[in-house]
């Protein structure tokens, strides 16, 4: 493939990670961030020390902290910074993007304002824009580190998911199309709800087998969800469904789990968030995905009583014994694929 040039916005954890990556398909990537001090510390040390440390960063990466001069002249806009942030983001650099920049969007979550995913973000700010969402099973730890990763690249057209598919492949990151955007979307933001309440029963003292049980309706949960949005619920059987809830459930790289941890463990929100120092897209996702449930009036226990120890000081032991004495319920009964999600 012909060698792109590429802006990363957003220099946290992901998005340095992924700047690794297309480095290493000899891409020219311009990494911006917002932050002098953090340009400075990359551009002397050539390590970012708060979010990737002890991961060189080598010199053909560009840093900017002019978001319009990153972008200037790029074939892919990759846009890795938290959701909540990205619609200001576009914003600054909206009238600089050209038609046939294609925006990849990275971050996992729904702008909690609208309830909108971020393609439908992209849409509104940029209409008609090639747009794909990466997503999958993919902690930066790893990636930085080259271990092999699996990811999915959506879009509703084909050229672009393969366009992106190419951009990123490399013999360790291995990309799959699909074109289901809403699916990889929502999947990769409802996982991170159900990682939060798998971190709270870790912090509780629970064991694997709450743990699987999270992770088994935690999918049949965001499927019905999914599915009421306009998702092929296959998708969720998927390495942006499935696959990413499994990695975030189990590793202790996940900012999601970890913080779920330390909220089983009795610590307050702030003094969790202060903690862990980087983005849980999860506390955020935990409540627009229960205003969707009510919305589409989809059942979402384990969503609802994750809702109920954030938003409303419910005490996680009392969640689980909410879930644990529901209705008996026959499991086989609910979701069947109707939908049929297919490239424009
Ligand atoms: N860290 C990971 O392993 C993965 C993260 N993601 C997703 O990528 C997105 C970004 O996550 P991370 O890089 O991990 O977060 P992070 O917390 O490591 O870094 C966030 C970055 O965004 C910047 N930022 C914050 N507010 C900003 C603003 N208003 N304008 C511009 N930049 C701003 C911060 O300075 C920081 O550089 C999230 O949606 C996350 O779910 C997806 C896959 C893997
Ligand atoms: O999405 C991720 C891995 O695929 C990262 O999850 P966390 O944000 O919980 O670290």
């Amino acid at each position: 493939m012909k060698k792109l040039s590429i802006a990363v916005l957003g220099a946290g954890s992901w998005g340095t990670a992924l700047s690794l990556v297309l480095n290493s398909n000899d891409h020219v990537v311009n990494l911006w961030m917002r932050g002098e001090e953090q340009y400075q510390e990359i551009l002397t040390t050539g390590e970012n020390k708060k979010y990737l440390s002890g991961i060189k960063i080598p010199s053909s990466i560009k840093l900017f902290t002019d978001s319009i001069a990153a972008v200037k002249d790029t074939d892919i806009i990759l846009l890795a910074v938290p959701t909540q942030k990205v619609r200001e983001v576009l914003k600054s650099i909206q009238p600089h993007i050209k038609p046939h920049q294609v925006i990849v969007n990275a971050a996992k979550g729904i702008e909690q304002k609208t309830q909108l995913r971020i393609s439908e973000v992209v849409e509104e700010m940029l209409p008609n824009q090639p747009y794909a969402m990466l997503s999958g099973p993919s902690h930066a730890e790893e990636v930085a580190i080259n271990m092999p990763t699996t990811i999915v690249a959506a879009a509703l057209k084909k050229d672009t998911a393969e366009f992106v598919q190419h951009a990123f492949m490399t013999s360790k990151f291995r990309v799959y199309t699909n074109p289901d955007v809403a699916g990889v979307e929502l999947g990769g933001a409802l996982k991170n709800v159900i990682a939060f309440g798998a971190g709270i029963a870790d912090g509780l003292g629970f064991g694997d087998n709450v743990r699987a049980a999270l992770m088994t309706r935690g999918i049949r949960e965001i499927a019905r969800l999914g599915k009421a949005m306009g998702a092929d619920i296959s998708t969720f059987a998927g390495l942006s469904g499935i696959g990413d809830l499994i990695v975030t459930c189990t590793s202790m790289h996940s900012r999601n789990r970890r913080a779920g941890i330390l909220i089983g463990k009795g610590k307050s929100l702030q003094e969790t968030l202060k903690e862990i120092g980087m983005v849980v897209e999860g506390i955020t996702t935990t409540n627009v995905a229960y205003e969707l449930a009510v919305k589409y009036n989809i059942e979402m226990p384990i969503t609802e009583e994750i809702y109920k120890v954030l938003y409303e000081g419910r005490d996680p032991k009392d969640a689980v014994i909410n879930l644990m004495t529901r209705d008996r319920k026959n499991e086989m009964e609910e979701i069947v694929n109707d939908s049929s999600v297919d490239w424009q």
